[in-house]
C-alpha cells in the first residue's frame, strides 16, 4: 500500500481579529495556516477574563466528601445555565480570579458554592474544554473534604440559587442516571466521564473470568 507523502507545513495561528466583544465573552476571527499549507479562518470564542499572564480561565472541583459511617460521596451543584436554557448537574467550578493559582481558586469556589472547607489532593494540567469552539481551558482540582470536621457539618453557601447535590461514588453513575429519569437536567460530560470511569474501576474488575467463579 502506497503511503500518502505527510505536509510539512507546522500549523500556526496568524491573527486573531475581534469581531464582537461583550462584558464576559468575545468572538475572535482566527486566521490560521493549515497543515497542508493552506490559510483559512476560523470562527473562536474567547473569554474576555482571563489574565494576560495566564493560559487558564477557571477550574473544576472533584470533591470527595469523607465521613465516618458513611459512603464517600461526589459533591455536585445543580443550577440553571442561561446558555443551555435549563438545569445542569456539574462539579462546582469557578473563574479564576487575579493572583490566585487553581488550588486556592478551587478551594474559595467549594466553599463559596456548597459551603465545605477541602484539602486540595491533586490538580490537573491546563484542559481543554471545548477546542473547537473556545480556547477556554481549566484545570481540575482533587480535593477530599473532612465531613466530620466541625466546619463541614452544616456547611452554609453563599449562592442562592445553586443546589448542592452528593452522590454516593461506589453509585456514582447509577445515581446520575436516576435524576437523569427523575428531572430535566443536562449533565456535565466531565460528570459523566468521571462516573463511566468509576463504574469501571468499581465494576470491571468482578467481571473478570478469573473473580467470577
Ligand atoms: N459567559 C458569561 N456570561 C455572563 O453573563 N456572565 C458570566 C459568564 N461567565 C461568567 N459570568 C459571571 C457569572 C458570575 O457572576 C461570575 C463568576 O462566575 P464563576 O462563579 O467564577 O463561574 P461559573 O460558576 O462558571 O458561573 O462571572
Amino acid at each position: 500500500m502506497s503511503c500518502p507523502e505527510k505536509s510539512s507545513t507546522q500549523p500556526h495561528v496568524v491573527k486573531e481579529e475581534v469581531t464582537a466583544t461583550g462584558k464576559w465573552v468575545k468572538l475572535e476571527k482566527t486566521t490560521y495556516v493549515d497543515p497542508s499549507g493552506s490559510t483559512r479562518i476560523w470562527e473562536s470564542v474567547k473569554r474576555t477574563t482571563r489574565p494576560s499572564n495566564t493560559n487558564v480561565d477557571g477550574v473544576g472541583i472533584i470533591a470527595i466528601l469523607k465521613r465516618t459511617l458513611h459512603k464517600d460521596c461526589v459533591v455536585l451543584v445543580k443550577q440553571f445555565r442561561p446558555p443551555m436554557g435549563c438545569y445542569t448537574l456539574e462539579f462546582p467550578a469557578g473563574l479564576i480570579d487575579d493572583n490566585e493559582n487553581a488550588e486556592t481558586a478551587a478551594l474559595r469556589e467549594l466553599k463559596e458554592e456548597t459551603g465545605y472547607k477541602g484539602e486540595v489532593v491533586g490538580v490537573t494540567p491546563v484542559t481543554c474544554l471545548d477546542p473547537g469552539l473556545s480556547n477556554c481551558s481549566t484545570q481540575i482540582v482533587m480535593v477530599n473534604i473532612n465531613g466530620d470536621d466541625i466546619e463541614n457539618i452544616n456547611p452554609t453557601q453563599q449562592l442562592e440559587f445553586v443546589d448542592v447535590i452528593l452522590l454516593p461514588l461506589d453509585e456514582f453513575q447509577k445515581k446520575i442516571d436516576e435524576l437523569l429519569k427523575k428531572e430535566k437536567l443536562v449533565v456535565d460530560s466531565k460528570v459523566y466521564i468521571y462516573a463511566m470511569g468509576m463504574s469501571q474501576a468499581f465494576f470491571k474488575p468482578n467481571e473478570l473470568p478469573v473473580l467470577k467463579q
